[in-house]
């Protein structure tokens, strides 16, 4: 068991006149759905359906920043669930770099008890592989897994030392749970605050350079290789970086990767205009870098998109962009932006998108995959294609309201959430 949330009884709902969309499963049709004490019982064929309404397998995000313990003013596991419901989740993972850092039994079993009380989405914690993320003394991964770890990572900060990385890797396998790693070499990447190239130039802002990014992407998948484990790359921005994980699986290595709404939609462009919330790990790359991810999650290098929700405080985000805080929120847009940017515009296929979302991810994490069939307990998301909405600060659900996406008008918007049989969002 490494999802937890509060429990309660499932509901019984049904809903009509739906195009049922569930791509891993094979199924696109108008139906109407019964679902009954949080168990979908039957898939009826309807006669047709309504304009725009798309029912789909509830998405999965595998790297989320619920800043608990340590930073509720930014965000809970109450809050930051309630942005996941509200995004169309049904599964999010949470990454351990909180004060103090998940890296203990006691931090963990504290979170595990928080989400039982108040987590509305089910909640997996990703444990540290290292102490204290300080990257020289391996985390008891093994007693961590026990207590129901739903992963290992040590996000915000590289695994430097490569010796670590190894033995990482074999006591990821011991523990039999997946590695998630933040890849930056920090002598590359120094004190970089944007993609280094020409607008970093232009802009005399310190560059963070794309092979800071794919050379450790590289040594780690080497390293994965000789020990013959799997590894999960998180957070993909560059385009040597989508090669290094290409060339690797087509070698046979076990690696899965990710990418961002941010990273799929925006470039070091964006940047210009000096908006904090514009800033995060890895940067905004180049359009050529753009290209690169949607060709990666086309052809599947890219199986997961993740949306790194890293919510921050108004006052660490109103500053001047060299003194802000990496990281932007994204699980309440990550659709409506993938759907307005690319599904609309015909770069994207809507099916890929949802399979990206969903399927990808929890295969990559060995999570239950979210399936529209008769007996499954009910994880879908009811979608309203034809809708538009403006993300605004009062309407976040987040406790943080850094969002590249503030004052934008987005298409395609997120009805209704039912994870784990149970209706978590309702607009
Ligand atoms: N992505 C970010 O820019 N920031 C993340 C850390 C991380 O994902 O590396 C954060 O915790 O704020
Ligand atoms: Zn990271
Ligand atoms: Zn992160």
């Amino acid at each position: 068991m490494t999802l937890f949330c509060r429990g309660g009884a499932r509901d019984t709902l049904r809903i009509e006149g739906a195009r049922v969309l569930d791509p891993a499963g094979g199924v696109d049709g108008a139906f109407d759905v019964a679902i009954e004490h949080g168990r979908i019982t039957r898939l009826e064929p309807a006669a047709e359906a309504a304009r725009g309404l798309v029912l789909a397998p509830a998405f999965v995000d595998p790297h989320v920043h619920l800043r608990t313990p340590g930073r509720e003013d930014e965000e809970t596991v109450a809050s930051g669930t309630a942005a996941a419901a509200a995004g169309g989740y049904c599964a999010i993972l949470a990454m351990p770099n909180t004060d103090p850092v998940v890296d203990c039994a006691s931090v963990l079993g504290a979170l595990i008890e928080a989400a039982r009380a108040e987590a509305v989405v089910p909640t997996g914690f990703v444990a540290a592989i290292s102490r204290g993320l300080r990257g020289d003394q391996l985390t008891e991964m093994a007693e961590l897994a026990a207590l129901g770890a739903a992963g290992f990572s040590d996000d915000g900060k590289p695994v430097v030392s490569a010796g670590l990385m190894r033995r990482a890797l074999q006591y990821s396998a011991v523990a039999g749970r997946p590695l998630a790693l933040h890849e930056e070499e920090p002598t590359l990447s120094r004190d970089g605050q944007m993609h280094e190239g020409a607008v970093s130039a232009e802009l005399g802002l310190a560059g963070w350079p794309s092979v800071a990014e794919s050379t450790m992407i590289e040594r780690d998948c080497a390293l994965a290789a000789y020990e013959q484990r799997s590894l999960h790359i998180m957070h993909v921005s560059a385009r040597e970086s989508v090669a290094a994980v290409r060339a690797a699986q087509a070698r046979g290595v076990a690696v899965t990767a990710e990418a961002t709404p941010h990273h799929l939609c925006l470039t070091d462009d964006a940047v210009r205009t000096l908006d904090t919330n514009v800033k995060m790990n890895p940067p905004l790359r180049s359009e050529d870098d753009r290209q690169a991810l949607l060709d990666g999650l086309r052809d599947g290098t890219i199986a997961c998109v993740a949306t790194d929700h890293a919510p921050h405080a108004r006052h660490e985000k109103d500053v001047p962009f060299e003194e802000a805080p990496f990281g932007v929120i994204g699980l309440e847009t990550a659709f409506s932006a993938l759907y307005t940017f690319l599904v609309e515009p015909g770069v994207l296929p809507l099916e890929l998108v949802l399979e990206r979302m969903s399927a990808g991810p929890a295969q990559a994490f060995g999570l239950p995959l979210p399936r529209i069939a008769e007996g499954e307990v009910a994880n879908v998301v009811l979608l309203d294609l034809e809708a538009r909405w403006t993300v605004s600060e009062e309407e976040t659900r987040s406790r943080s309201v850094n969002s590249w996406l503030l004052g934008r008008t987005l298409r395609g918007a997120v009805v209704k959430t039912v994870a784990d049989g149970r209706v978590v969002f309702a607009a």
